[in-house]
């Protein structure tokens, strides 16, 4: 046991020694611990208390640092778009700014992506079908489906009527690729909720004018029902509508008041007017692209994106819960046969664990001493 314990206390000088100030080095070398554990110390603490650290998806650590730092905009600081604006700014984008349909419709689908996982988890909401329409909002939808196939999700895609030209070939082709199930109206499931976690509504955007078409119609009444003939004992499907829900009036907002009531609106580039009218949980922005100069020809007021991030919540966040972010450990205690001889290479052990786990600063560590009491 001896031995073992000089290593261990050899260990936390030279950890110490990295990572403490010289004067907290120094005093953690001169104390004579009689037993010592050392451990990277998010895994040590659990460890102690008979727990194992769980190895979770780490999008649920970033969804709920968002969360928690969501800026919660004053709806009236931002900007909103009429149809005509939107289109506008399209067009210069397109035209003088040099940009690309193609570069857009990336950035806007990766945006939509990125805003579904912040809220969705794949380990819930794993099935996810896009419905997409004719035009470019369709394409975003295409777009968000291959990212969200990256991010771990299972996509499906219902594409009625394809447009026929390289961009949307390409976008298709890649899909396919990937193995990505394209269904027909016919092969859809009669009820949508059974089959599928997460619908993205991708069929109508800031284009949209009078009533929806065939199949759209159709497929705009399929959403429309799940809301109103929803089990309230079962879990529902979420919809998520791409920068507008689609039949709804791009400025006046669902104007019958018997339109897609979306759980997620991802709006892109600015807000259009209709979604002032929107009520759902989550309301993102995405399209992170907007030069100053178009922010100063049409004076919009958009909040600033944090980070890296392609996404950011605009208007407030639901309640949390805080009782539903607890999570329960079940896991074995640590057994004193379990642990390896050499400390060194039970130190090797969590640390690959804590790196395998991706977390951050995996080699901030704690050091626990008992003495022969086993009193700290
Ligand atoms: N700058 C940006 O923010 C970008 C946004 N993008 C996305 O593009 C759409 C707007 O795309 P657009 O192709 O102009 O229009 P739509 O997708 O809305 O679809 C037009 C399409 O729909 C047909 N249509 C119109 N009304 C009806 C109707 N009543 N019934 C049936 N069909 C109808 C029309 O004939 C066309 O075929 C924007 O919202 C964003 O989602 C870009 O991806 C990137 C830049
Ligand atoms: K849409």
């Amino acid at each position: 046991m001896l031995p073992l314990l000089r290593k261990a206390k050899r260990m936390s000088c030279l950890l110490s020694q990295t990572l403490l100030p010289s004067s907290a080095a120094n005093s953690v070398c001169n104390f004579k611990p009689t037993h010592s554990l050392i451990a990277p110390h998010h895994l040590l603490l659990p460890r102690l208390l008979g727990l194992r650290p769980k190895i979770g998806f780490l999008g649920s650590v970033r969804g709920m640092a968002t969360k928690m730092d969501s800026i919660q905009q004053n709806p009236e600081a931002i900007s909103y778009l009429n149809q005509k604006e939107a289109a506008e700014i399209d067009e210069i984008l397109m035209g003088p700014l040099g940009f690309s349909v193609d570069q857009l419709m990336e950035l806007a689908g990766l945006s939509v992506a990125a805003a579904i996982a912040e809220v969705y988890r794949p380990s819930e909401y794993s099935r996810v079908l896009t419905i997409c329409g004719p035009g470019n909002n369709g394409g975003d939808g295409l777009v968000a489906a291959r990212h969200l196939y990256h991010f771990g999700y299972k996509p499906f895609i219902c594409y009625p009527k394809r447009t026929a030209k390289p961009l949307y070939d390409g976008l298709v082709t890649q899909l396919e690729s990937l193995s990505v199930p394209f269904l027909s109206l016919e092969d859809l499931p009669k009820d949508l909720s059974d089959s599928f976690d997460i619908l993205v509504d991708a069929i109508f955007g800031f284009s949209f004018h009078g009533s929806p078409r065939p199949p759209f119609d159709d497929l705009i009444q399929r959403l429309v029902s799940l809301k109103i003939n929803g089990d309230t004992h079962q879990k529902s499907s979420a919809i998520i509508s791409i920068d507008i829900p689609s039949g709804w009036h791009v400025e006046e907002g669902d104007l019958s008041g018997e339109g897609i009531k979306p759980d997620m609106l991802v709006s892109l580039t600015a807000p259009k007017l209709c979604a002032k009218r929107f009520s759902g949980s989550h309301h993102f922005l995405g399209g992170r692209f907007v030069p100053p100069s178009i922010r100063n020809k049409f004076k919009l007021q958009l909040p600033a994106y944090p980070g890296t991030s392609m996404c950011i919540r605009i208007g407030k966040p639901p309640k949390i819960d805080i009782s539903s972010l607890r999570e329960n450990y079940i896991s074995p205690a640590l057994l004193e046969e379990e642990v390896v001889a050499d400390p060194f290479d039970q130190f090797q052990k969590w640390f690959d664990d804590a790196m395998a786990a991706g977390l951050k600063e995996p080699n901030a560590m704690a050091l626990s001493t008992t003495g022969k009491d086993g009193k700290p």
